[in-house]
């Protein structure tokens, strides 16, 4: 095994470990995946994030097929989709972290428009997340779903499973989890501040931390 796959199995595993100590990822709910030289390493289908090690995580060679490890997540037609139409990204994390997937509950006519689900509430999320469309619904592990997000993915490093939780693609795990964790903060926020009159960036100042902070 190369060094290069051993530094990303204890990766996977810190993030994992990181994620549940936040309480993202409540029992065996999520999934991590990281691209390597010869595939893909994912997290195991029905593991606990928090209690991975790096021996069962699961390999997948580059068709897609297991070759190592315990068997793979549900998700894993999904994460190869994401992976197909973000050739750049590197790692993928999906949560059932509580506000963001109270967002993916909510009827469509009360998310802030048919592009993104949440507000640009703050600079940095629009640096970590920006848009936030909705993928229709189909149950965990569909390939129906493994389709559908292929459209929004392309677009999109962040996107939200209606009625689940989110997706979200990054150059590395470590990005990816920045931005999920700031997506998950602010699917919280924006709960908080129903009922309030809330000042949303502008266009403008949207565009402006875009061109500041390109991602
Ligand atoms: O919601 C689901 O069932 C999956 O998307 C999930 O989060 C956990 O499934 P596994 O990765 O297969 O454990
Ligand atoms: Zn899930």
């Amino acid at each position: 095994m190369s060094t290069k796959e051993t530094k990303t199995r204890e990766a996977i595993c810190a993030l994992g470990a990181k994620l549940a100590a936040r309480g993202l990822c409540p029992g065996t709910s999520g999934n991590i995946s990281a691209r390597i030289d010869d595939g893909w390493l994912m997290t195991p289908t029905n593991s606990s994030l928090g209690e991975l090690l790096p021996g069962q995580l699961s390999k997948l060679d580059l068709s897609g097929k297991h070759v190592g490890g315990d068997p793979p997540t549900k998700e894993a037609l999904l994460h190869r989709s994401v992976y197909d139409v973000r050739p750049k990204d590197g790692a993928i994390v999906h949560l059932h972290c509580t506000h963001a997937v109270a967002i993916s509950c909510l009827d469509p006519s009360c998310h802030h428009n048919k592009e993104t689900t949440l507000p640009p509430i703050t600079p940095y999320f629009v640096m970590r997340v920006g848009k936030l469309p909705l993928v229709p619904y189909f149950k965990p592990g569909d390939p129906k779903l493994a389709d559908a997000i292929r459209d929004y993915a392309k677009g999109h490093r962040a996107v939200l499973l209606a009625n689940h939780g989110p997706v979200v693609a990054g150059t590395s795990l470590s990005a990816a989890s920045a931005s999920i964790e700031e997506l998950e903060e602010t699917a919280k926020l924006h709960l908080l501040l129903q009922g309030f009159k809330v000042r949303l960036l502008s266009e403008a100042q949207v565009h402006e931390v875009e061109e500041a902070f390109p991602s």
